[in-house]
């Protein structure tokens, strides 16, 4: 059988993109536009030069140095309009990669700087999607965050305002942020809300903290899908557990190393976790700030890892079982996708 890994194969191939921050994929372009709109100055005025304010390079260190970027990104984000234009952006360029279904995260919390209410936020992010959505073809699910740097209080307004979306638009609820400092059993009660309200949960958890994080976002905050999972090597108790309840894991192997959540490609577990029989994804989580969009995603693991066709369209496959969607629409989004696999000569 002849592999062809070209770039164009992986462009064309379809995929989807389950774990993608709205803050972190704001093009540089929009940035320059937004700044002219709003009346906010910047340090420079051309996409070359805001590329090092948004991005990691390869000298990132860590989580908390790879969050300090979203800082800029976030200050031209506070208002409807904005919010709305980068969500509708975000499913364009998800279907530039061919990417048919994209379920996008951000923290309504940190949108609010200029008035705008938790359920305003979601509002127009589910807009802006739907857009997308209309022009694009992308399906998408919208899943809303919590931070865990933020109370108790706003995290609770944040999943009441979610579960009000739940069918309209929101597929879920999440924890993300500094992860080390914040460990997961700080967010039982916010969560607790979630299990109430009957909101599907995802937490980042085994990124930049051990698998006993993966452990606690399971059973107590009601985890049916993990954010990255990276150090869920580091226990394999835990590991056969998230594996016999099926829980997928959302991997985004550029951030990942980035972040050093694995110290090089060398230690990155894809290839053992697959063996292990886990149900792995492969996201993009922050296209701006790692640099990286979905193809490059698969390009690199197929590089690094010898992954075949087979084995590329099998993880592609995994994110489609693991998608937060109706049953129905899943097996309507499996056959469309089955169907191009087909046509681009992959059995
Ligand atoms: O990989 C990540 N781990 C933990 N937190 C993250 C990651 N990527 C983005 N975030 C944070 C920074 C964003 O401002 C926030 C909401 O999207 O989520
Ligand atoms: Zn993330």
């Amino acid at each position: 059988m002849a592999y062809n890994r070209t770039h164009d194969w992986l462009t064309r191939l379809p995929k989807v993109d389950l774990h993608l921050h709205l803050d972190g994929s704001v093009k540089p372009e929009t940035i320059l536009e937004l700044a002219l709109d709003q009346g906010i100055d910047l340090p420079v005025y051309n996409k070359e030069g805001l590329i090092p304010h948004m991005r990691v390079g390869e000298e990132c260190g860590s989580l908390i140095e790879y969050l300090s970027k979203f800082d800029f990104t976030t200050r031209f984000m506070q208002s409807g309009e904005a919010l709305e234009r980068i969500a509708y952006e975000v499913a364009q360029q998800s279907a530039e990669h061919n990417c048919k279904y994209v379920e996008v995260r951000f923290a309504p919390q940190l949108h609010r700087n200029n008035g705008l209410t938790v359920e305003e936020t979601i509002h127009y992010v589910v807009e802006g999607m739907k857009r997308g959505q209309r022009d694009f073809g992308v399906r998408a699910g919208v899943i809303a965050i919590c931070m865990r740097n933020h109370s108790c209080e706003s995290n609770l307004e944040v999943i009441r305002a979610a579960a009000a979306f739940v069918g309209k638009g929101v597929v879920a609820v999440d924890l993300a942020g500094d992860e080390a400092s914040y460990p997961p059993e700080w967010f039982r009660e916010v969560f607790a809300e979630s299990g109430r309200l009957g909101i599907p949960v995802t937490i980042h958890a085994g990124e930049a903290a051990g698998a006993m994080n993966v452990y606690e976002a399971v059973t107590n905050l009601g985890a049916v899908r993990i954010g990255h999972g990276v150090r869920l090597k580091e226990n394999s108790d835990i590991l056969e557990m998230v594996k016999d309840r099926r829980i997928p894991l959302e991997m985004c192997p550029i951030s990942n190393i980035q972040t050093k959540a694995v110290a090089s490609w060398d230690a990155y577990p894809i290839r053992e976790y697959l063996e292990r029989g886990l149900l792995v994804t492969i996201n993009t989580d922050n296209p701006s700030v790692s640099g990286t969009d979905i193809t490059n995603e698969y390009r690199v693991l197929s590089d690094r890892f010898g992954f075949t066709e087979p084995e590329l369209v099998r993880l592609v496959m995994n994110g489609v079982e693991a998608a937060f969607m109706e049953e129905s629409d899943k097996l309507l989004l499996r056959l469309e996708m089955e169907a191009e696999i087909k046509d681009m000569g992959i059995q």
